[in-house]
């Protein structure tokens, strides 16, 4: 059972260039994340926001091409402090986005205090793009490979430390839109995916069954890094970069049920709501009807 939660706001959107998904946590407040997590009788504790600078906004490397890389950067090391303390304290961080540059910060934060962490990736991309791979140089398309020690320095070395996680113990949910340098690594790491193709292979139970069944017994703890554009733009619509053929508003409720039911999630981070892009608050109320779910809420 998840119990003593602290609610960590992360105003993040250096990590891509779309505005707006700096209001996330505002939004999920907004649809009442710390109500609904009261009512399932959880004592929850809101931690405020991680300050985010102004500075070097759309800031682009000549070299490297990475945009706002020293204002991500500085962000990121603020919030794993945040983790680190949250944890330290025997409380259960869940971190609100902000855009997935800031799951680089989590990451850091969280995996100092395991042997061998588990991530559940839950995203129609891969973030795992480096420098020298990203289309885009935006830095939320890199968190999970900057977490395993790839790209640049100043990403790695986030928390002091690298690499964060391996790749034998993450699984990617969802992914339908990956970069050829993200293919590559996949294979070359044999990091375990299940595309929108498996998910319709096999259904979500199996899924997730193979997804518990494949972590559990190696790692000692698990973080879901819970990407909203990972479901389908049809339930989810606020997000930055959205891609057709997602995950359904029933099969995310049932994965977060399932992990809820294994009890094997030991932090969380749900990320890219941009409520300027939404429909009155939708995808933010979903991110807290999936989180209720997560958290052990059920019908009866
Ligand atoms: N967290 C996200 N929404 N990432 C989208 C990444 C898109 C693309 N792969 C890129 O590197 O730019
Ligand atoms: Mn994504
Ligand atoms: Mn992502």
């Amino acid at each position: 059972m998840i119990k003593n939660i602290s609610v960590i706001g992360v105003p993040m959107d250096l990590g891509q260039t779309r505005r707006g998904v700096d209001m996330g946590p505002s939004a999920i407040r907004y649809a009442g994340i710390v109500e609904r997590i009261e009512r399932l009788g959880i004592a929850v504790q809101d931690e405020g926001n991680i300050q985010i600078g102004l500075g070097e906004r759309y800031h682009t490397d000549p070299e490297t091409n990475l945009k706002n890389l020293k204002a991500v950067a500085k962000g990121n090391e603020s919030l794993a402090a945040k983790v680190d303390e949250v944890i330290e304290n025997g409380r259960f961080p869940l971190v609100l986005g902000g855009d997935h540059s800031i799951a680089i910060g989590t990451l850091a934060g969280v995996a100092k205090h395991y042997q061998n962490l588990g991530v559940i990736w839950y995203d129609a991309h891969g973030d795992l793009n480096t420098a020298d791979t990203s289309p885009s140089g935006n830095i939320h398309g890199m968190p999970l490979a900057a977490s395993l020690g790839l790209g640049h320095e100043v990403l790695t070395s986030i928390g002091g430390y690298s690499p964060k996680i391996k790749p034998e113990n993450i699984v990617i949910i969802g992914a339908r839109s990956l970069d050829e340098g993200e293919r590559e690594l996949i294979k070359e790491k044999g990091i375990k995916v299940y595309t929108m193709h498996e998910i319709d292979r096999l259904g979500m139970t199996k899924v997730m069954e193979e997804t518990i069944e494949y972590l559990k017994s190696k790692t000692d703890g698990i973080h879901l890094s819970l990407d909203l554009d990972g479901l389908d733009p049809h339930d989810a619509p606020g997000v930055g970069t959205p891609v057709i053929g997602g995950i359904s508003y029933r099969e995310s409720h049932l994965a977060m049920e399932m992990l809820a039911e294994a009890e094997v999630i030991t932090s969380a981070e749900f990320v890219e709501v941009n409520p300027i892009l939404d429909e009155k608050n939708k995808t933010a109320t979903v991110a807290v009807a999936l989180i209720g779910s997560l958290l052990g809420d059920k019908l009866l």
